[in-house]
């Protein structure tokens, strides 16, 4: 028997096959129905335990292609079932060859309406004890970094990817729009990032809580604001927004799945969205900003993306890359490409 003790003394019981160790972090949801190799080897999961709201996980296997890492991220998994097929198998067997613990037949049902209406908590896998530490280590983005730049040889505009445990996905749609990506690792300054040229900056996805790159990353941004076009997805947002002088927050629970309805402010329209975060902007934080509010979520009203007032500068909460999810949003990688060639050109002759 295997228990999941949450911070509040809520305890959930499960089983996980083969040996396992004890296991800390903050324990998500998420809602999608598919997807769950991308999800996994998302690096925004690192430092979390992961439980699926979805009844059936493991259904079909693991496609190395698919993979938005090199393995899976979070601490730890919690599902109801993993069917006993050769795919559910192969599933089981590449969570334990990562060391990650797999937690089955956990009343998972029980376990989301607790984490809806308490929001979000720490969790320890081990014996029902509850959590020890009551914070993720401050590192997390550090750890899911590249260590040493990479650039791609070749043609094309290029742009940088300040990389906070970017989905190789974003990488893909940067390239198949024929543009060359420079991926820096975290704490690339300014500087090291204008000296390459780029025509443009995409801030990426990652682990953790925004704040934590106040002494960091947010600096970094606020330097290449106005110097350089830039495009935020995820903790990219959030970054770019907390260097514009606005502000983040938790939120209670947090978005993730594949579904998640935003709508469009200019035109109106809703997308349909992959989504992956805990954190937020304030939304009565961004006209002060100078924010406009571009993108809503149609649940809960939360800013779902921003774009300056005053820079060639705007991000997105949900992920246009999808993977998993609907690909509503990959224009936005049109419009990104599209301000490489105009706004870039622009910075790089001056
Ligand atoms: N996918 C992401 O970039 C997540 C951003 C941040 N870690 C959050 O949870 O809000």
């Amino acid at each position: 028997m295997v228990r999941l003790g949450l911070a509040d003394g809520a305890v959930f019981e499960g089983r996980c096959e083969g040996p396992w160790e004890p296991r800390e972090g903050e324990t998500v949801f998420t809602t999608g129905s598919t997807g769950y190799p991308q999800g996994l080897t998302d690096p925004s999961y690192r430092g979390q335990i992961l439980v699926f709201a979805f009844p059936l996980v493991g259904q079909y296997g693991v496609d190395e292609d698919a993979l938005e890492s090199l393995r899976p991220q979070p601490e730890a998994v919690v599902v109801s079932r993993v069917p006993e097929t050769g795919a559910g198998r192969r599933f089981r067997e590449w969570l334990r060859r990562a060391g990650i613990p797999l937690m089955e037949g956990v009343d998972t049902r029980a376990l989301v309406l607790h984490l809806r209406d308490r929001g979000t908590l720490r969790g320890r896998l081990g014996d029902g004890s509850l959590p020890r530490s009551s914070r993720f280590a401050p590192d997390l983005v550090a750890s899911a970094s590249c260590a040493v730049p990479e650039t791609d040889p070749g043609e094309g505009p290029l742009a940088a990817v300040l990389d906070w445990g970017v989905k190789e996905s974003i990488l893909r749609r940067l390239r198949e729009r024929g543009v060359r990506v420079a991926r820096l690792p975290w704490n690339a300054s300014a500087r090291e990032v204008l000296a390459l040229r780029p025509r443009g900056v995409l801030l990426g996805n990652g682990p953790g809580d925004p704040q934590d790159l106040l002494s960091g990353p947010v600096g970094t941004v606020r330097e290449l604001l106005g110097r350089v076009p830039l495009f935020g997805i995820c903790l990219g947002m959030q970054v770019l927004a907390l260097a514009c002088g606005a502000a983040t927050e938790k939120l209670p629970f947090g978005h993730r799945g594949v579904n998640h309805p935003v709508r469009e402010e200019a035109t109106g329209r809703t997308l349909l969205t992959s989504q992956n975060h805990g954190y937020g902007v304030v939304d009565a934080s961004a006209e002060g900003a100078g924010l406009t509010v571009t993108f809503r979520h149609l649940g809960d009203g939360s800013v779902e993306g921003i774009a300056s007032g005053a820079y060639p500068a705007w991000g997105v909460q949900f992920h246009p890359e999808a993977a998993p999810g609907p690909w509503d949003g990959a224009f936005l990688f049109d419009r990104f490409v599209a301000s490489l060639d105009e706004e870039g050109r622009k910075g790089a002759a001056a």
